[in-house]
């Protein structure tokens, strides 16, 4: 069995600096019932699980855990934008009014743009979207048609002061974006980049571990005409969606496609949009009969991403443009694709949950695991679970409260840790743990070793 002794000589050995994961001292505020105000289930659970806390109507705080989430889900988008040749910078929230005054949306916009003054007088706004800006950037830098294509993005906090914010963070007023935009020479380049990003979009909508199904959309305040909306499917989710099972059994992680092969990516464009899919906004009953009976699939969805091609909308606006290969000035062609990076922490609930709590896709989860000590205070428990917790204190959360069992398990499936590793005082005299799989409720009793070989 594992000594006390050899527990103390080898934490002595890799102290660490104290994680803050030990549940009793963490700020992870769970609650025991459901809030009056939460009327889907991913708003319900992610105030129980101690993830969110509102701070005002539409606007939220994001504590420890519910950080986590957020920054695993950038992380994963932040990759596949690297992938396809994105740059990541990153631009104000606070924007000037005058550069909305060029592109002419000031008044266009509407109310849900927040108009803020500053002390000078001088008229700001809080950014929904960054086209004017990220155009105006653009084009104090780019001169020559040489220099395309760009396509820059950034992952930063937006305002739009909705009219009527609900359901958490999935229709919030301040919310986290990643916002991309793109310039190219000419049509025919601007919608390659638009294909590479559909596939960019594809592959990280799976890694999250959910199934966004791709949708001609229309193109609404931020014009153009080519677009597509990526809808995760969810009873709750706010658009009705008609849509051929074909699209839900591919494999976009190992699709070969050559991104710097036009030919490649018309195949790919083609092998997407092909079978049906539309919201019920474009949905037309001729195209809905032609699939086959048992391959159409009816539901609702959450929209979790938006890409538009919309030409030289902004860059002729603006009057943005660059020298082009017989020496006239051109306008560049531009798209803008955007994911909801905090909603996708509610979408990804809404897909992923049954009735006693959330159940997080590996890659999106706060914590691997939840090491649940059933008797603190019994030597050998509180040896194996020190040292389970000391392998990594990055990915384990350690229940060590005074609670008794019924609550570390009910509170371990509320939070959703894709793994329980249950150490009681039976199994500890044999060394032994119990490993329990929270998407399946499969339990098996294992060695520590094994226990970490596995959640690891
Ligand atoms: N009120 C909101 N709360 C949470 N997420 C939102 C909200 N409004 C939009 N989003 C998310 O942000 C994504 C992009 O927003 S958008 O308006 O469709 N597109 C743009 O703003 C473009 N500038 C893309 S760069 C949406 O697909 C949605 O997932």
């Amino acid at each position: 069995g594992y000594t006390k002794a050899a527990f103390v000589q080898e934490k002595s050995l890799f102290y660490k600096a104290e994680c803050t994961m030990r549940l009793s001292r963490s700020f992870l505020p769970t609650l025991k019932e459901n809030p009056a105000e939460a009327q889907i289930v991913s708003h319900r659970l992610m105030l129980r699980a101690g993830l969110i806390r509102q701070t005002a109507s539409g606007i939220y705080a994001w504590l420890p855990a519910g950080l986590k989430v957020l920054r695993n889900i950038s992380q994963i988008v932040r990759e596949e934008q690297d992938r396809v040749g994105a740059q990541e910078v990153l631009m104000p929230t606070l924007q000037s009014a005058d550069l909305w005054k060029r592109s002419g949306r000031y008044d266009a916009y509407g109310p849900e743009m927040l108009r803020i003054q500053d002390r000078h007088k001088r008229e700001l706004l809080y950014g929904p979207t960054n086209e004017e800006m990220i155009t105006d950037l653009f084009g104090q830098t780019v001169k020559s048609y040489k220099d395309l294509p760009q396509v820059l993005y950034h992952i930063q906090w937006k305002f739009r002061d909705e009219m009527r914010p609900r359901f958490g963070v999935m229709r919030g007023r301040e919310f986290l974006m990643k916002d991309a935009y793109s310039f190219d020479l000419d049509y025919e380049s601007a919608v390659a980049t638009y294909r590479r990003m559909l596939l960019a979009y594809l592959r990280t909508f799976q890694r999250l571990g959910v199934r966004a199904v791709p949708m001609r959309a229309d193109t609404g305040p931020i014009g153009g005409e080519l677009s597509h909306e990526f809808l995760i499917l969810a009873p709750t989710g706010e658009s009705g969606v008609f849509y051929d099972a074909a699209l839900e059994e591919q494999d976009w992680l190992d699709e070969p496609v050559d991104t710097n092969s036009p030919v490649a990516l018309e195949a790919f464009f083609n092998r997407v949009t092909t079978p049906y899919a539309a919201t019920d906004e474009m949905h037309d009953e001729a195209g809905w009969q032609a699939v086959p009976a048992e391959r159409q699939r009816e539901g609702r969805g959450v929209e979790v991403g938006h890409i538009f091609y919309f030409g030289d909308k902004y860059t002729r606006s603006m009057d943005v443009s660059v020298s082009g290969p017989d020496g006239n000035q051109l306008y560049p062609e531009m798209g803008s694709y955007g994911i909801g990076v905090s909603r996708l922490a509610g979408a990804i609930i809404e897909a992923c949950h049954d009735d006693n709590g959330i159940i997080w896709p590996d890659a999106v989860a706060p914590f691997r695991a939840v090491i649940l000590n059933l008797k603190n205070g019994d030597e050998l428990c509180d040896a194996i679970c020190e040292r389970i917790y000391s392998t990594n204190e990055e990915a384990f959360l350690y229940d060590d409260r005074a609670e008794r069992a019924g609550v570390k398990f009910a509170d371990a499936d509320l939070m959703g840790h894709p793994w329980q590793i249950v150490v009681g005082p039976r199994g500890a005299k044999e060394g032994k743990v119990e490993l329990k799989r929270r998407a399946t409720g499969e339990r098996h009793e294992v060695s520590v070793d094994d226990a970490l070989a596995l959640v690891l």
